[in-house]
């Protein structure tokens, strides 16, 4: 028997929006059942990936980005900004606004940055069965501050009901559009053990984030290679490698005399044991590699064994 063709297309897409906008009901339409939502668990809310769609017509993995709020700690903060920059080096950019309610603050704020994005931009006009008496303010509000800005950038609009699912067949085949042609980013049997590596390099990314002060850990990023199994029990042998833009942020991230990424192993050690209770060993070497935020290969490479 033959196998059928595996899809030709396969990108990232961002779900950008301030909270109640409609985000995760809008992302449960679009994937519907056809989708292995990256596991439920607690671990992933750290977890920038939360689904992976996989059709005929090609691949697309949606990213989160975690609800901007007014952060007072410092992880908070590193959270929103982490946030911010998922809208950048991804193929399309969905902003999702509650159509029903006047664009806020916080709409204005996410329209100033993807005015300077290189992603594909679309805007989803959402909760359009409430009667979308705010559209036409939002577009306003993109014409205005564009040219507040000096930018000639254009958005695409979609208007859509998450709830209804009206709107939704238009918005997928045009995302599914712009996907670029290529090899598929995930195994198209995604995945429920793939967000193993994911996790364990959120874990230890986090304990960067305790240690170290802002532009550092946004700079920084943790990709699990390798978890081997140990003959006797059950353990796994980790090996991770931490990248870093700068060759400056390589001695930041050792620490003096290697004392911060010893902490930092230890404790992402435990960790990594709590969480999947085992015994475990952590390798980390770091690696300087710049510019690896526009690389999307590291995300290629994540959860592949
Ligand atoms: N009438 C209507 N309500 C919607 C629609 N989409 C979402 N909602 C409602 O809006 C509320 C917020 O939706 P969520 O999907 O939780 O919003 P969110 O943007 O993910 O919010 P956070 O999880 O806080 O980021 C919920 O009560 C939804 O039922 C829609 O198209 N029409």
């Amino acid at each position: 028997m033959t196998q059928p063709p595996l899809p030709s297309r396969s990108g990232i897409a961002a779900l950008i929006g301030r909270a109640n906008a409609g985000k995760s009901t809008l992302l449960n339409r679009m994937v519907e059942e056809k989708v292995a939502i990256v596991s439920g668990t607690a671990q992933t809310t750290r977890n920038l990936i939360r689904a992976v769609l996989t059709d005929p017509r090609g691949q697309i993995v949606f990213l989160d980005t975690p609800g901007i709020h007014r952060a007072k700690e410092p992880l908070g903060r590193r959270m929103n900004k982490i946030a911010r920059n998922a809208a950048d080096g991804v193929d399309a950019a969905l902003l999702i606004v509650d159509a029903s309610a006047p664009p806020a603050m916080e709409d204005e704020g996410w329209i100033r940055r993807l005015l300077f994005s290189e992603s594909h931009v679309l805007v989803v006009l959402n909760k359009d069965d409430l009667g979308g008496r705010h559209a036409r303010a939002y577009r306003d509000c993109w014409e205005r501050v564009a040219e507040e800005k000096g930018r000639d950038r254009r958005a695409e609009w979609h208007t859509v009901s998450a709830l209804t699912g009206a709107g939704i067949p238009e918005l997928m085949e045009r995302l599914f559009e712009l996907m670029p042609a290529g090899p598929l980013l995930f195994p198209p049997d995604v995945l429920t053990d793939y967000p193993r590596k994911l996790n364990i390099g959120d874990l230890i990314r986090e304990q960067f984030f305790r240690r170290l002060r802002e532009e550092v850990p946004h700079a920084l990023a943790v990709r699990v290679e390798n978890i081997e199994e140990t003959d006797a029990g059950g353990g796994w042998n980790i090996s991770a490698t931490v990248y870093v833009d700068r060759h400056s942020q390589k001695g930041i991230v050792i620490g003096h005399k290697g004392r911060l990424i010893k902490k930092v192993r230890e404790e992402a050690r435990r960790e990594v044991r709590k969480m999947y209770d085992r015994p475990v060993a952590l390798e980390l070497r770091v690696k300087v590699e710049p510019k690896w935020r526009e690389n999307y290969w590291i995300l290629r490479e994540l959860g592949y064994a």
